[in-house]
Parts: C-alpha cells; sequence; structure tokens
C-alpha cells in the first residue's frame, strides 16, 4: 500500500442545523488522484475548505504528511505543502503571466532569499516560474498581461500559482468549471502529467473527466461518502448509481 499523504477522520461540520460533512474518513495516496464526486450541495467545496484550513471542523481530524494539521491555520498548511487551487479571483491581471506565478513564488520562498542580490533574486524566482509555467503548458504566454488570458487559461495560471508554491498535494475544486471540451481535454492531460508529482484531492464535476484522471473515486451525499472506490468499481455501485451516476452522467459531463 503507497504511502498516505491526506487522511482525514471522522470529520463534521454543520451549519445551523444543516449537517454537510457526515464522519467523513477519506484518504490520498502519494501518486495518486481521488477524486470526490456528488451532487450539487452535497459538501464537497465545504470538505475542501476544512482541508485548506479555511473551515474548522466541528469534530474529527486532519492528518497532512503524518501530522495533526486539524487546529493550522490556512497559510501554517500552505507552508505546510497543502496546495490549494485558487479561484481566478487571486489572479493579478494588470501583471503579466509570468509576473503573477514569480509572486507565488517569491511567498512560498519568504525570507530565504534575502541575502541574494535583487537581481539574483529576481532571476532566481522567474527561473522557478518558467518552470512551474512550462509545466501546465502555459510556457508561450508567460509574457501576456494575465488579463488578456482566455478563461481556460486563466484557470491554467491558476494552477501555475499553486505549483509555484511548491506544494506536496493539490486541493482541486472544479477547474474545469466553465471551459469548453478541447479545454478541458487539455487540461485533463496536463493533470495526468501532474499526479506523479502532486498527489490530488479533485473535485469535478466533468465526469470524462474524472474517470480518465481519477485512480479512486468517493461518492458524497448529502455530507457523507456513500462509495469509494476504482472508478469502475464506483460505475458499478448500485448506491453511487442512484446517488449520482445516472445514465446521463457515465459518459458525459454533468
Ligand atoms: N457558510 C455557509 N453557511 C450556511 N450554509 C452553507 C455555507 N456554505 C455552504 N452552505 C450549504 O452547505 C451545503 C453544502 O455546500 P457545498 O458548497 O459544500 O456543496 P458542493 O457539494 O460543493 O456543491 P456544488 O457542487 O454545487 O459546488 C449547501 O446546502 C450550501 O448551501
Amino acid at each position: 500500500m503507497s504511502e498516505v499523504v491526506l487522511q482525514l477522520k471522522g470529520l463534521q461540520k454543520a451549519f445551523g442545523a444543516l449537517v454537510v460533512t457526515d464522519k467523513v474518513d477519506l484518504d490520498l495516496h502519494r501518486g495518486e488522484c481521488h477524486a470526490l464526486i456528488g451532487p450539487n450541495g452535497a459538501g464537497k467545496s465545504t470538505l475542501i475548505h476544512q482541508i485548506s484550513g479555511l473551515l474548522q471542523p466541528d469534530a474529527g481530524k486532519i492528518a497532512f504528511e503524518g501530522r495533526d494539521v486539524t487546529g493550522q491555520k490556512q497559510h501554517e498548511r500552505a507552508v505546510a505543502g497543502l496546495g490549494r487551487s485558487f479561484q481566478i479571483t487571486s489572479i493579478l491581471p494588470e501583471f503579466t503571466v509570468l509576473e503573477n506565478v514569480a509572486l507565488a513564488a517569491q511567498m512560498r520562498a519568504g525570507s530565504s532569499m534575502r541575502f541574494f542580490r535583487r537581481a539574483d533574486r529576481e532571476a532566481a524566482l522567474n527561473e522557478a516560474a518558467m518552470t512551474a509555467l512550462a509545466r501546465i503548458g502555459l510556457g508561450p504566454r508567460a509574457a501576456t498581461m494575465a488579463g488578456e488570458l482566455s478563461y481556460g487559461e486563466k484557470r491554467m495560471l491558476e494552477l501555475a500559482i499553486a505549483i509555484a508554491g511548491q506544494p506536496h498535494a493539490l486541493l482541486l475544486d472544479e477547474p474545469m468549471a466553465g471551459m469548453g471540451r478541447a479545454e478541458s481535454e487539455g487540461l485533463t492531460d496536463t493533470l495526468l502529467e501532474l499526479k506523479a508529482h502532486y498527489p490530488m484531492l479533485l473535485i469535478e464535476h466533468d465526469m470524462e473527466a474524472v474517470f480518465r484522471l481519477a485512480d479512486r473515486v468517493s461518492v458524497l451525499v448529502a455530507g457523507a461518502i456513500v462509495a469509494t472506490g476504482t472508478p469502475d468499481e464506483v460505475r458499478a455501485d448500485p448506491k453511487a448509481r442512484a446517488a449520482y451516476l445516472g445514465e446521463d452522467h457515465t459518459e458525459g459531463a454533468a
């Protein structure tokens, strides 16, 4: 069995009387993409928010690389390597693609570069940013103003920004949302290459992408996980089918 990178145990969260996370146990292994699927309002984003530290669970534990991070703040988890792909709103449109990613690399480097000369520091950050952009396939757009990117390219830029933070795992909340078929297939190809470097927990409604990318799939319904298994196992699971994977969902986008 491969190494467990992220582990949730008995996680619980309610908003008033509404239980949104119901005794969730879930783990993510090194080298794996674990997809979390479920109907609208099932509690997928709320779960990711608890993992990233944006929301505190009411009960349960979150361990990352063997350390209990349940009480840690969001920035502490980010520094520990829990990387989250932020929404487009975090992109600075008046800066180039390269500058946006270099800024993320600089935040990651913190004060570790304080003894570098300014020019050397900039060169090192730009190199780190170019490496992240090349991984995502956005290298040719490095000099473009971020505000001029297409919607799909902006989503790719978010991913490059997350990667420039040198995460040990990625939390991806609907990376394909709003993309056309070709863009979504391109991003799926990129993520397939990335998953060897970054174990990923993926929330996605695009079932074609999920079944291409995921090594395991968990189905969340009303805050509780009703099935976990390989894509084939989940596809065949009556509870998963009843909850979410109707005939219309198995082959096409949700
Ligand atoms: N801050 C909040 N306060 C109260 N209720 C909330 C809050 N955030 C989310 N909810 C509710 O919690 C439930 C779960 O929401 P969540 O966004 O986690 O679902 P989801 O599975 O990500 O849905 P979708 O697929 O539509 O993005 C929903 O009923 C939502 O209205």
